[in-house]
């Protein structure tokens, strides 16, 4: 087999600073942001003609190039010169929410700064229309009705910090407003407040200071527990969790995490066992919960996952609120199961005055303050600054969060793999049992097209999109892909395969190979050990061909049960039936088999989510050796 090896870890990850992409292909995005205060009368002539980009909805990641806009004429303010001779015209930069001095004096080089703080709803709509970037952080809602009034001029959203959640995504990408956030800055404030609201916890120091300064003198009721020789469960180990299992060995604890996607070594290089939810929380004396808010993670520790933890235990909260069920939590702390809990995040921020949960005696609570160092603040600033600088030059951003630039002619051709691309990457992180930790992903393209005429980053950034975005709560795009997958420890390589096919298509099939993982699906693997799939477009359409040594036909769409059966008859209708007596629509059906009357895999697209006794019924037919249900 021909090989033309393109092969790109994430150890030298594709560049996207803007003097690279330059001298490739030219994005979109650039030529409406471009704002370059010398040539800017230049450019506002050339802006006549600027492109509005929306995403399409339901998850598919395809950004369209939707229409052109005529005029972009306001796209530059004009600030009146003291002499009134000259109009000299410099963006105007809205801060909503305190920035560190460092980060506001840069922005000022650039343009006009005008930071105005604690803005209603109303007031922040009546003055958007003025400005070409905001910077916010978690406290203003930047709403759909924010973009609406800003009357397409507004042109990046920075985000002071890691959190998005304050900002409708959706529609800043519907009216070609770049989001851009600083993922990295307020790391370690976040993981030295974890550690101060655990040891403040485990010493009663916010109670012991309060019923001081009531005038008591309690020593007796304020004993606390030590930490050393305790177990932390670190659930979530990426940036903070990471860097709070490192202090708190520090401190003499014995530590172990939970996180599915998270690679052994890294853990292991730190002196962490990574072990399953169950196990972290049924032998961890405390608990530090350094996860995102994903549908997932949503109030994932509630009055069942409270009620395996060991009696007596102590969480703590740096995360999102959302992670926990509050009413679940005080009940715990009620029946003693949960003997102390320290949160910095709530559900709803602030939370109502008279929260059970705020008020409780074994509660220590802090006002989202995991961010607010100095250093940290100050950190958040410069990196927002740069980032939104620089998405007002046109220049690409490493931390885009929402940010589709790629040629509308590429676009158009690629748009049915950009769709199989994700959904592969979607399929793949589904097949991985929890524990292994994904590390290496090799992407494997078949076609008959030259490498120079075939663009793949954008497929690659779907892939990794489709790998990530399950289980975390980033924002893939072709700017931020590679960034991301690194940040995580995911190195994904690209393989070239070429077909004797026709090169009017671009590509003839896409394999998704996962490295060194155990499956949820043992016949995704291949020999090698590696989970392995593959995908086609077929009239348009993404079809799966392959999971791991067996070939299916069917196409992308909905759900699939994956099913490993002893080759017989029967079988079709047998499963079709249990689903049919459910009122799942079955929406396409494949056998795939590799040598008669063995073994065979059969795939089900399902319209509907089976219920878990469907699923459990499915499992109970007796040649059904195993089966996996995926959402797609
Ligand atoms: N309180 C604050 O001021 C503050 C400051 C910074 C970050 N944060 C929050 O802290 C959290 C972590 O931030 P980060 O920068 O470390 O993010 P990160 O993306 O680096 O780490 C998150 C980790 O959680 C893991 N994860 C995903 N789903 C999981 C699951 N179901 N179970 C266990 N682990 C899972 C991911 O694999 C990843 O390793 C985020 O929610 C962020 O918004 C809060
Ligand atoms: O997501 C984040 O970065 C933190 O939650 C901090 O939010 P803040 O900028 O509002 O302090």
């Amino acid at each position: 087999m021909a090989t033309n090896s393109i092969s790109r870890a994430a150890k030298n990850p594709i560049n996207f600073s803007a003097r690279n992409v330059e001298s490739q292909k030219k994005p979109i995005i650039s030529r409406y942001l471009s704002f370059s205060q010398s040539t800017i009368s230049l450019q506002k002539l050339s802006l006549v003609k600027g492109y509005h980009i929306s995403r399409k909805l339901h998850n598919t990641a395809v950004f369209n190039v939707l229409e052109t806009v005529e005029s972009r004429s306001g796209l530059v303010s004009r600030t009146r010169d003291p002499d009134n001779v000259v109009n000299t015209e410099k963006p105007t930069i809205l801060v909503s929410e305190k920035l560190g001095e460092a980060g506001l004096d840069l922005l000022r080089t650039f343009g006009n700064v005008e930071c105005s703080y604690n803005l209603s709803p109303e007031e922040l709509c009546a003055k958007i229309s003025l400005c070409d970037a905001l910077i916010v952080r978690s406290g203003t809602k930047v709403t759909r009705q924010v973009f609406e009034a800003a009357k397409g001029r507004l042109k990046v959203v920075g985000r002071a910090g890691v959190g998005i959640d304050n900002v409708d995504l959706q529609a800043a990408t519907e009216f070609g407003c770049l989001v851009v956030n600083a993922p990295t800055a307020n790391t370690i404030a976040a993981a030295e407040h974890g550690i101060a609201l655990l040891a403040s916890m485990a010493r009663n120091v916010a109670q012991a200071d309060a019923s001081m300064k009531a005038g008591k003198w309690q020593r007796t009721k304020y004993v606390g527990v030590s930490l050393v020789g305790k177990t932390l469960a670190i659930m979530g180990f990426g940036k903070v969790g990471s860097e709070v299992a490192r202090r708190a060995k520090g401190l003499g604890m014995h530590v172990i995490a939970h996180d599915p996607y998270a690679p052994a070594d890294r853990a292991r290089a730190i002196g962490v066992e990574l072990v399953s939810f169950d196990q972290a929380i049924s032998t961890a004396d405390f608990i530090s919960l350094h996860m995102p808010l994903t549908p997932t993670t949503n109030k994932i520790f509630n009055d069942e996952t409270f009620s395996k933890m060991k009696k007596g235990v102590r969480i703590v909260n740096v995360a999102r609120g959302g992670v926990i069920d509050e009413d679940a939590l005080v009940r715990a702390l009620d029946n003693g199961t949960v003997a102390q809990a320290a949160l910095d995040v709530f559900t709803e921020e602030p939370p109502p005055n008279d929260s059970k949960l705020v008020q409780h005696e074994n509660v220590t609570v802090t006002p989202h303050l995991g961010a607010s160092t100095k250093e940290a603040q100050e950190g958040v600033a410069v990196e927002i600054a740069e980032a939104v600088v620089g998405a007002l030059k046109g220049e690409l951003s490493a931390t885009a969060v929402n940010a589709p630039m790629v040629p509308p002619e590429v676009l158009s051709e690629l748009a049915p793999y950009v769709t199989l691309a994700e959904k592969l990457g979607r399929l793949a992180v589904q097949l991985v049992a929890g524990g292994s930790g994904i590390q290496s992903v090799k992407v494997v393209y078949k076609s008959a097209r030259d490498p120079d005429n075939l663009d793949t980053r954008l497929l690659r950034a779907m892939i990794t999109k489709g790998i990530i975005e399950p289980i975390s709560d980033s924002h893939i795009n072709l700017v931020n892909a590679d960034f991301t997958a690194k940040q995580k420890g995911l190195r994904i390589s690209e393989e070239r395969v070429v077909a004797d096919s026709s090169s009017d298509y671009p590509i003839d099939s896409i394999q998704v190979h996962v490295s060194n993982v155990e499956s949820k699906f043992a016949s995704a693997l291949t020999d090698n050990g590696n989970i392995s799939i593959e995908g086609r477009v077929k009239y348009g359409i993404p079809h799966l061909t392959c999971v791991g040594s067996f070939g299916v036909d069917v196409s992308l769409d909905g759900n699939l049960i994956l099913c490993r059966q002893v080759d017989q008859p029967g079988m079709i209708g047998r499963v079709g039936n249990i689903l049919g007596e459910r009122n799942v629509n079955v929406s396409f059906m494949s056998v795939g088999r590799t040598v008669k009357r063995t073994k065979a895999i059969m795939a089900i697209g399902v319209d509907e989510e089976p219920d878990k006794d469907t699923l459990k019924k499915i499992g109970e037919v007796s040649a059904i050796e195993e089966f996996v249900f995926l959402d797609l």
